[in-house]
């Protein structure tokens, strides 16, 4: 079996508590240092990468000078606040050290649950990827209370595998990945090395029932794998203090717990985009173009488009209609509804010179496209 990880452009790593804390005693420095070595490899490779990064409470903690965990909300709270500023400074000056600039991004599952703040953040993650940049995310815990939280980061790592429709997640833990039981509290658990993202059996392995859901543990992870599942994503579960782990898995090692989904990227993504979205506006398409949708397959280029309705911003779902306002198509547009009013009719060579820049020389691409 080779990894998951081989032919992989768009990766989220998250890396859990028990990793980046050392002991709980804050930080550790040295395991920071690694990782940042081992994605800049990975960006030398030509691969994006987002990290997902928890340990601001264990780092808060230590610099408060707490040595228990606090119960009250406020106290946790605090303590990630504080944490934070250390969590981001140790990954910003490991990653300048290999030349790579990162950027802070905290995240609820509010944010992520509607709809405008879900298509910034995405922008937003898509532009600093383009731009070279790893962003480090976490979870905002100053404005989450329980009812309203992610409630760990290996969901939050899933949540944002979706959002920027990652190939794979990578969980990196403090076990070599998933067991068929608790190998702390059973040394005859057997190893799981490759398993379907979504299979009922591997919840039971982990520990089982929603009311766990909260205490982390390997339950989330195995609920992160069958939510990344969704959009397409496979996951794989491994150890982060394995040498070299992520470079080796890119390199096409089999190392830890893959879990794979049912259907492809491709084929998934176009799933949701038949599946779950509301239509923001909609593209009224010439003949030419319908034809050319239908039977080649191709992008919508602007020159195909006859008018444009409603008001969209870019990567929003919109229905593409012929001329009598018949449903050919739905997509996921390049532009935003102004400069695509301005481009329609266009051909692609004039873009530029009508918004200024040419962002995409399709309006709808054609992977993001689903002609019905
Ligand atoms: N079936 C299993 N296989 C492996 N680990 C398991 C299993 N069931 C429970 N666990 C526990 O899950 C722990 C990892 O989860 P957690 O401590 O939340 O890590 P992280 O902070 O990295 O998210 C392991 O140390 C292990 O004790
Ligand atoms: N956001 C918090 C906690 C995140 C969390 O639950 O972490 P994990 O156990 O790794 O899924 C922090 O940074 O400390």
């Amino acid at each position: 079996m080779t990894s998951l990880l081989e032919n992989a452009r768009r990766i989220v790593v998250k890396v859990g508590s028990a990793l980046v804390t050392n002991e709980g005693r804050g930080v550790d420095i040295r395991a920071i240092e690694r990782w940042a070595h081992q994605i800049a490899e990975l960006r030398a490779m030509g691969r994006e990468v987002v990290l997902v990064s928890s340990g601001a409470i264990a780092e808060g903690m230590k610099r408060l000078g707490w040595t228990t965990r606090p119960s009250r909300v406020c106290e946790l709270q605090a303590a990630a606040a504080v944490g934070q500023m250390g969590l981001v400074q140790a990954y910003e000056e490991h990653f300048a050290a290999h030349g790579i600039g990162t950027a802070q991004i905290l995240l609820t599952h509010a944010n992520l649950a509607d709809r405008e703040q879900y298509l910034n953040a995405r922008m937003t993650l898509i532009e600093l990827l383009s731009l070279g940049i790893v962003p480090v995310i976490n979870e905002n815990d100053t404005v989450v209370t329980e009812e309203i939280k992610v409630g760990d980061n290996d969901t939050l790592g899933a949540l944002v595998t979706n959002l920027v429709e990652a190939d794979v997640l990578v969980i990196l833990t403090d076990q070599r990945g998933l067991y068929t039981a608790d190998p702390r509290s059973n040394p005859d658990a057997e190893f799981v090395s490759e398993a379907a993202a979504g299979d009922p059996k591997l919840e039971k392995m982990a520990g089982g029932a929603a009311s766990q859901l909260s205490k982390g543990g390997m339950i989330t992870k195995i609920l992160a794998a069958k939510r990344a599942a969704r959009s397409g994503a496979g996951t794989i579960i491994a150890s982060g203090r394995e040498e070299d782990v992520l470079v080796r898995l890119a390199k096409g090692e089999s190392i830890g717990t893959h879990l794979k989904p049912a259907s492809s990227v491709l084929h998934a993504r176009k799933q949701w985009i038949a599946d779950h979205l509301r239509s923001a506006g909609r593209l009224v398409l010439d003949p030419g173009a319908v034809r050319a949708l239908r039977e080649s397959h191709t992008s919508l280029l602007p020159v195909g488009v006859k008018a444009v309705e409603g008001d969209f911003v870019r990567g929003e779902m919109v229905v593409c209609v012929d001329e009598e306002g018949r449903e050919v198509a739905r997509g996921l547009v390049s532009y935003a509804s102004d400069d695509a009013r301005r481009i329609c009719r266009a051909h692609t060579e004039d873009i530029s010179r009508i918004l200024g820049a040419c962002d995409a020389p399709e309006m709808i691409h054609r992977d993001n496209l689903v002609v019905l």
